[in-house]
Order: structure tokens, then C-alpha cells, then sequence
């Protein structure tokens, strides 16, 4: 039985009742609903992360056949859009390519990136297109590619003389992975530095501290998604290594950055700018602002770092991958070989000129960079509310772009999963961020500026190879059946070094 006082009370509620649905009736208007891109079931705390495997662009393409071009996927407690067909990244690098200028970066990178004063992760605004400025017109520009020349003819050639050596003394495999490696590090610290580091002495510490920030950079940190877990990196050890490589790298740059202002470049004197290296550009800058543009010492040191790790283990992956493929496919290794034979005509030094009617070679080049995209995502964020293909895509939302499963993508390619470089003769299709089926170098504001520097070395270092020689699998193994696993990281390399065979061949 109710009280008087327990009716009143709950007339009081049954009224109160009655006022709230009114008001959510006929007053209160809901959000309008979000149209979301199609999302994989996700878990409390990890998102989807439980879905994805160390070679994370496979996992994410298995997604896509499943949900689509475009899918919201959740890091742990970030939301990710996959983006996995041409038509959608041109929404994100081209139509949209302001709204996405910017670049997701973690204690990590900003640890070892000076705090965003390189270009690679800089946010998008002033400071960036100035540091790209210089990238583009001072380093990287034709013109001063060209002048690496020299460069790039004395390390194939040494290249070449390690490769001839084994074959005369032991006729043992050659170690091609490890040799495209010391390849892309001295060609690029001569082109930036002035001068390479061996194994030996203070350019062994130099050597290590380059693998160990490749690596780091390359990690995928559990706290920048799952903060609770953030205490895993502390107790691991992996905050220590971080902070240990960023202290002892920033000394050595501090070194040589300080050793080239002591010695005080006078750099009015040198021809036609044939022998500056990237440091001795950066600190005429950083000195006498002789661009205009006025950078401090971290600028440079992060411009380094960028240069190091964006323009080595990208180079020797591609090279590694394309002989690969060579091997593994003798007919166009032939085709190749009578190509490059052919054209030199006897020869034995392959100018720039050669190269240009090369269009085998390129064919190849791009076919692997098609098929191997060495770098296999684009990475950028929302930086506002936007939609994109009728989706709605919040702001703060990371957006990763599986460049490589668009390299395989049978909407955009015929028979995507068979290496055939003869797709690309006379077809205009190009990796210079244009044709959005194939963006090996990205695309729109932060599109790489290095390719022309990395083309150059690739297509010489290529050329010099199958011209001077045969090359076989060790144990006469049959190229079919040579191992194509590979090693997840930034670059996607093989796991396996690739070990060949080298003849001489007898012009
Ligand atoms: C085969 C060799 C190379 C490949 C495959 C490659 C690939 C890439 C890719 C995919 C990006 C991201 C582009 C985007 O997000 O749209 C990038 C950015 C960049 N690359 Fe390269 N790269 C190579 C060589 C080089 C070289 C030789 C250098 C310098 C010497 C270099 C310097 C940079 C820099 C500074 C950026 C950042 C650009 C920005 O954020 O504005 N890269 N590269």
C-alpha cells in the first residue's frame, strides 16, 4: 500500500516521466547519424589491433577484400582510415590533399626527428614548405643530382671490383643484399657529408647508430595507441634505447656540424656547385641565410636525419627486390642483358645518356616498384571534420594509404600478382605521384623529394650489374624456386639476404 505522502512522490515522477519524453518527443533533435566507412568487428582496449600481423600491409589488404577501399579500423584507441584504391587516394592526396597535409608523429619520432624540425613529420605550415623549399631546389634539384655523378660512377665501380674479385678468388655468392646496402649508405653520407664511413673506427658507431634510428623510427610504440599499456616501453627498455640513440646520434651530428662551421666553407669558390655536399649547403644557410630562409642547427641536424633514413634503406630495398625478380625470372634478365649489351655496344662505361634509351630497365624498375613498393604505406591526418566518398571521416583521424596492395590491386592492374615489366612499355604510367594506381613515392604536398637522386643510383647500379655479368642462383637452384619472404619494418625488404652467383661477362 502507498502512503499519501508515496502517492505524491510518485505522481511527482510519473509528471517528470511524462516532461522528458515530451521533450525528447517533439523537442531535442539528435546529432544527425555519422555515416561511418565500413569497419572489422573490434575488441574493448586493442581495437582491431588483434587483426593485423607483423607484415601489417598484407593483413590489411585480406581487410579490404572484405570491407572495402575505404575502412575505419580502431589502433587501440586511435581511428585509423585504410585507404586501398587509387580513386580514394586521390580524394586524400589530391582533392583533399590540404586537409590531410599533415603527418601522424609519436614520442618516438619526435625524439629522434628533433621535434618535428625535420620535413618528414614537420607539421604542415610555414617552417615545413620552407624546409621542403630546400630539399627541392637546394639538394635534390636535377641539376644537383647531376652533379653527384661522380659519386655514383666510383661506388658502382667499387661495387663492381668487390663483385669481380669474388668471382676470380672463390666464385662463392655474392651477398647482393648487404653489398646494395653499402651502396645506398656511402652514396648518400658522400652526397650529404662529403665523405663515407667504413666499418672501422669512429664510421662503425656511425654505421650502427644509422641501422639502430632506421629501426626505431620503424617501431610501432604500444602507448601511442593503448595509453594504459604506455608503462610496457618503460619497463622493456625500449624509452631507454630511444633516448640513448637520439643523445649519442645529436652528438655526432653536433660533431660535424660544428667541424664543418670551424672550418669555415667558403663556397663562392666552387664550380658550378659540383662538389657541395648537403652540409656544406645547410650551413652556408644556417650562416649567412643565403636563401632567404633562416634555419638553426637542429634544422640541419633533422634534415640529416631525414636524408639518412628516407634516402638509404628505400634504395638498396629497391635494388634488392628488382634483382630478385631478375633472377627469379631469366627470360627478362635476358631481355635485359641483350638490351644494355646492346646499347653499349661494346663499352664498358654506361654514361646518363645510355641510361635514356634504357626503357627496358625502366620497365623493370617500376614493375618492382609496383610489386615490392618498398615503403608500403602513406601516412597523413584529418586535420578537420571532412567527407570522402560520402563518408564522414572525423578530425584527428590517422589515415594510412596501402600503397603497396594498391601496386597489386586487380581494379587498377592485369594479372597484378605476376611481375611482367613489359606492362609499362608504352604505357604512360608513372610513379611520380600522378597515376594514383602506383605511388611508390607518395603523392601531392608530401610527396618524396628524393626521386630523381634515388632513380639515378638504382638505374646505374642496375645497368653496371647485368651488364658486366651472369648471374645464377648458388647449388644451381632454379630462380622459381628462390625464397621471396619478407621482413616487416619500414621499408619492406626480404628476409632473407639474396645470395647469387656471379659470371664475368666477356665482352
Ligand atoms: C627508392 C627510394 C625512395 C623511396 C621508395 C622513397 C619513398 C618515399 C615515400 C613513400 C615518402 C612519403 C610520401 C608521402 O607520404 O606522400 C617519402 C618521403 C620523403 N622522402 Fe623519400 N623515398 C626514396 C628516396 C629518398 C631519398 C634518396 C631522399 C633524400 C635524399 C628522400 C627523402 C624524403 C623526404 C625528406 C621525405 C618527406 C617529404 C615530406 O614529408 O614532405 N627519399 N619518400
Amino acid at each position: 500500500m502507498f502512503s499519501f505522502h508515496q502517492e505524491i512522490d510518485l505522481s511527482y515522477v510519473m509528471i517528470t516521466l511524462f516532461f522528458l519524453w515530451f521533450l525528447k518527443k517533439f523537442l531535442y533533435r539528435p546529432a544527425a547519424k555519422k555515416n561511418l566507412p565500413p569497419s572489422p568487428p573490434k575488441l574493448p582496449i586493442l581495437g582491431n589491433l588483434h587483426q593485423l600481423s607483423a607484415l601489417t600491409h598484407r593483413s590489411l589488404q585480406s581487410l579490404a577484400k572484405k570491407y572495402g577501399p575505404l575502412m575505419l579500423l580502431h589502433f587501440g584507441n586511435k581511428p585509423t582510415l585504410i585507404v586501398s584504391s587509387a580513386d580514394a587516394a586521390k580524394e586524400i592526396m589530391k582533392t583533399r590533399d590540404l586537409i590531410f597535409a599533415n603527418k601522424p608523429d609519436s614520442s618516438v619520432t619526435r625524439l629522434l626527428m628533433y621535434n618535428g624540425k625535420d620535413v618528414a613529420v614537420a607539421p604542415y605550415g610555414e617552417y615545413w614548405r620552407q624546409l621542403k623549399s630546400i630539399f627541392v631546389l637546394q639538394l635534390l634539384s636535377n641539376k644537383r643530382v647531376q652533379s653527384f655523378h661522380s659519386i655514383r660512377e666510383e661506388e658502382t665501380a667499387l661495387l663492381v671490383k668487390k663483385v669481380s674479385g669474388l668471382v676470380s678468388e672463390t666464385s662463392s655468392p655474392v651477398n647482393l643484399s648487404e653489398m646494395f646496402v653499402s651502396l645506398a649508405n656511402d652514396v648518400v653520407c658522400r652526397a650529404a657529408l662529403g665523405r663515407k664511413y667504413s666499418e672501422e673506427g669512429n664510421g662503425k658507431k656511425f654505421l650502427y647508430l644509422l641501422r639502430e634510428i632506421s629501426e626505431l623510427v620503424a617501431k610501432v610504440s604500444v602507448g601511442e595507441f593503448i595509453p594504459c599499456l604506455s608503462w610496457i616501453e618503460r619497463v622493456s627498455g625500449f624509452k631507454a634505447r630511444v633516448n640513448k640513440a637520439a643523445k649519442e646520434f645529436d652528438e655526432f651530428l653536433e660533431e660535424i656540424i660544428q667541424g664543418s662551421l670551424d672550418a669555415g666553407q667558403d663556397l663562392s669558390g666552387k664550380e658550378n656547385g659540383s662538389s657541395e655536399n648537403f652540409l656544406d649547403i645547410l650551413t652556408a644557410i644556417y650562416k649567412e641565410n643565403s636563401i632567404g630562409i633562416s634555419i638553426d642547427k637542429d634544422s640541419i641536424k633533422g634534415i640529416l636525419v631525414d636524408v639518412f633514413v628516407g634516402g638509404t634503406d628505400t634504395t638498396s630495398t629497391v635494388l634488392e627486390w628488382a634483382m630478385t625478380e631478375l633472377i627469379r625470372h631469366p627470360k627478362i634478365m635476358n631481355r635485359l642483358q641483350n638490351e644494355v649489351r646492346g646499347i653499349l655496344n661494346g663499352k664498358q662505361n654506361i654514361t646518363d645518356a645510355d641510361l635514356e634509351k634504357m626503357y627496358f630497365l625502366k620497365a623493370i624498375i617500376k614493375e618492382t616498384l609496383r610489386y615490392h613498393s618498398s615503403i608500403p604505406f602513406l601516412t597523413r591526418i584529418a586535420s578537420q571534420d571532412v567527407q570522402i566518398m560520402g563518408y564522414d571521416i572525423a578530425a584527428g583521424t590517422m589515415i594510412i594509404t596501402n600503397n603497396w596492395a594498391m601496386g597489386r590491386d586487380p581494379e587498377s592492374w592485369e594479372e597484378p600478382e605476376k611481375f611482367q615489366p613489359e606492362r609499362f612499355l608504352n604505357y604512360p604510367i608513372d610513379f611520380r605521384g600522378l597515376d594514383f594506381q602506383l605511388l611508390p613515392f607518395g603523392a601531392g604536398r608530401r610527396r618524396c623529394p628524393g626521386i630523381s637522386f634515388a632513380m639515378a643510383t638504382i638505374e646505374f647500379a642496375l645497368a653496371n650489374l647485368v651488364q658486366k655479368f651472369d648471374w645464377k642462383l648458388p647449388n644451381g637452384d632454379k630462380g622459381e624456386n628462390l625464397d621471396i619472404t619478407e621482413h616487416p619494418g619500414i621499408t619492406i625488404h626480404r628476409k632473407k639476404p639474396l645470395l647469387a652467383v656471379a659470371t664475368q661477362y666477356c665482352f
